[in-house]
């Protein structure tokens, strides 16, 4: 599946959204890809998820169990696992911070791979990765549908992307002026508990 393929997928989902977004990271982008209207279609879903877990496969080899950060990171993860023949776990923040929560419980020095929806800056991807590190896990490689850093992102282990695009994203204090006129959305859900 080429990286046109995955993004003819975002856009027949109508889930490339312009307009002006404060992403995860706390950039600010006049593109948001809302992966929630791809994952919520099963064949679509399956259709990217297969072509993922077979790229982690041929690059990483087989892996244990694959771990996501929630909120986004839930089915994408699940469904790469279930074709990697592989049980899914999740991290969820707890104050801010990824906890492995509801009974999951990583082997020590089980093989993993961690299961990311997108990847802007790499931040969230570090962070999971940090979190299932510190509780004995073995990260083999980061695996996500979108790269939108074009490749650029460092998140300390290899990066497996279905599609790798580069998208514009600015600092708060550096907006283009066509940006900075369109209300802010913030989608994500990092900053949830602080939003309206
Ligand atoms: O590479 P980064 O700069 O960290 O950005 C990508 C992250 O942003 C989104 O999560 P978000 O925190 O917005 O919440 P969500 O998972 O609930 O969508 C997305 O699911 C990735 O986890
Ligand atoms: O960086 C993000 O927060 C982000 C970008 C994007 O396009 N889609 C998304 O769900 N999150
Ligand atoms: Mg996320």
């Amino acid at each position: 599946m080429t990286s046109e393929d995955v993004i003819n997928e975002f856009r027949d989902a109508n889930a490339l959204r312009e307009g002006h977004f404060v992403l995860s990271s706390g950039l600010h982008s006049p593109l948001f890809l809302q992966k929630n209207l791809v994952f919520m279609n099963a064949d679509r879903c399956e259709r990217l998820c297969k072509a993922l877990a077979e790229k982690i496969v041929a690059q990483a080899g087989q892996v244990d169990v694959a771990i996501s950060p929630a909120v986004g990171g839930i089915i994408p993860g699940y469904e790469t696992a279930r074709h990697l023949k592989v049980p899914s776990m999740y991290v969820e923040r707890v104050e801010g911070e990824f906890k492995l929560r509801r009974g999951f419980h990583i082997e020590p020095g089980a093989k993993v791979v961690m299961v990311e929806d997108i990847v802007t800056t790499g931040l969230s991807s570090r962070e999971c990765i940090a979190a299932i590190q510190a509780l004995g896990g073995k990260v083999v490689a980061a695996a996500c549908i979108v790269d939108r850093s074009g490749g650029k992102a460092d998140v300390g282990v290899p990066l497996i992307s279905l599609a790798s695009l580069e998208v514009p994203a600015y600092p708060a204090d550096a907006l283009p002026p066509e940006l900075a006129a369109i209300p802010v959305q913030d989608p994500g859900s990092r900053r949830l508990s602080q939003k309206a």
